[in-house]
């Protein structure tokens, strides 16, 4: 079985890239599976790591506007085009899967008008550009979400899978995560991170409330994104006490772990992140990136809110007071704090992966081999 994968930018577009490939290998242990994806994108860290190979073409994205950068985009467009092809060509896949993200975009087009069996995934409400456009080419579009239907033309495509996570996410337990996230004091542990990028208001609230407050009641592991490391560190780091309670990093390779050994996530709200969290049935104070594409953040965090198992924050209401006074109100009895973990299990949908898995097999009709 040979499969090209492609998808990327963003974490949240190359997390069900990977859940997906390793289902595959763990099907098909003698699978080749190979993933396309940019040089700027975080797939070219990500995917290595987790044991794929990734060869890069060149996208860019067209401004709505008239300019040069236009012109040099439908270059580069011409130039992926060409290279997809070349790629696909060389690797002779028997099917294409795309996961959104501008790379996508000329790889799945080409496959299609290559005759090679083609599948994209549309991990939100609201679809992105590329699937939005794709949804015209493949053979089948898997959505996340009931309400993603409207927004593609061929409903004969669709089926309705859920995002796929990393199934690491299910088999690890709590203690196995404090192995690896041992923590500085007895406090209960606060993972705080904004997306696959990082967040600058939520670094700046949780560094405002550290620096007024090192000795709180809480343990915090602040996950900056990789941009915005230094500048964190550089506020932080004129107090020591914050770093000798708490942690801070730029990326988690191994959030699984992370995740699993927290008993708070205070996060922005994107798709792929929303459903580790039920996965693992966490409690979370949701903070959604105000200038997504028809703000499907927020759309995310009101639906897990009206379940009973997330607070809401919004960006422009968000600072180290409210945030405080959040984290306390979760904590604040037993049963508050039991309750919003059974609403985020409950709120959980399972096997998105097996039925992605499933229409993959279909079609390129081969038996499922165990
Ligand atoms: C600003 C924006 O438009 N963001 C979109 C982007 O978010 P983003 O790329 O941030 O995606 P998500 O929040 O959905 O997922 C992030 C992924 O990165 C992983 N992770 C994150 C940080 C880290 O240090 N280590 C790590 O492994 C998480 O475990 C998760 O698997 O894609 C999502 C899925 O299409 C959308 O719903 C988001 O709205």
């Amino acid at each position: 079985m040979r499969v090209i994968i492609s998808g990327g930018g963003t974490g949240g577009h190359i997390y069900p890239a990977i859940a997906i490939a390793n289902k595959i290998k763990k099907e098909n242990p003698k699978a080749s599976i190979l993933f396309i994806g940019t040089e700027k994108g975080m797939e070219k860290d990500i995917v290595p790591k987790e044991g794929y190979e990734i060869k890069t073409i060149k996208v860019s994205y067209l401004k709505r506007k008239i300019s040069i950068h236009n012109i040099k985009s439908a270059g580069m467009l011409l130039q992926g085009l060409w290279q997809s092809r070349k790629i696909i060509k060389d690797f002779k896949p028997d099917i294409v899967i795309g996961t959104g993200g501008f790379v996508s975009g000329p790889v799945l087009y080409v496959a299609s008008k290559m005759g090679i069996k083609t599948i994209i995934h549309e991990q939100n409400v609201f679809p992105g550009i590329a699937n939005k456009i794709l949804g015209n080419y493949v053979d089948r579009i898997a959505i996340s979400f009931e309400e993603a239907e409207r927004y593609f033309k061929h409903k004969n495509k669709l089926v309705v899978t859920g995002n796929p996570i990393r199934e690491t996410f299910l088999t690890i337990s709590k203690e196995e995560g404090k192995r690896r996230y041992k923590s500085k004091t007895n406090n209960p542990l606060v993972l705080v991170v904004g997306g696959s990028g990082g967040s600058i208001s939520i670094n700046r609230a949780i560094s405002d409330l550290l620096i007024k407050q090192p000795n709180i009641k809480f343990e915090i592991l602040l996950v900056t994104g990789k941009k915005h490391y230094h500048q964190v560190m550089e506020t932080i780091s004129k107090k020591q006490e914050i770093v000798q309670h708490h942690t801070i990093q730029e990326y988690i390779n191994d959030m699984p772990y992370a995740l699993k050994a927290c008993d708070l996530i205070i996060c922005s709200a994107g798709a792929i992140t929303i459903t580790e969290i039920n996965a693992v049935g966490k409690p979370a104070i949701l903070i959604p990136k105000a200038y997504t594409a028809e703000n499907h953040q927020e759309y995310n965090a009101r639906a897990l809110e009206a379940r009973g198992a997330a607070l809401v924050i919004k960006e422009r209401d968000l600072n180290s007071g409210t945030l405080l006074t959040n984290m306390q109100q979760i904590f604040a009895t037993k049963e508050k704090l039991e309750a919003m973990k059974k609403a985020s299990l409950d709120a959980s949908k399972k096997h998105a992966t097996d039925k992605i898995y499933h229409q993959v097999i279909e079609l390129i009709n081969k038996e499922i081999v165990h």
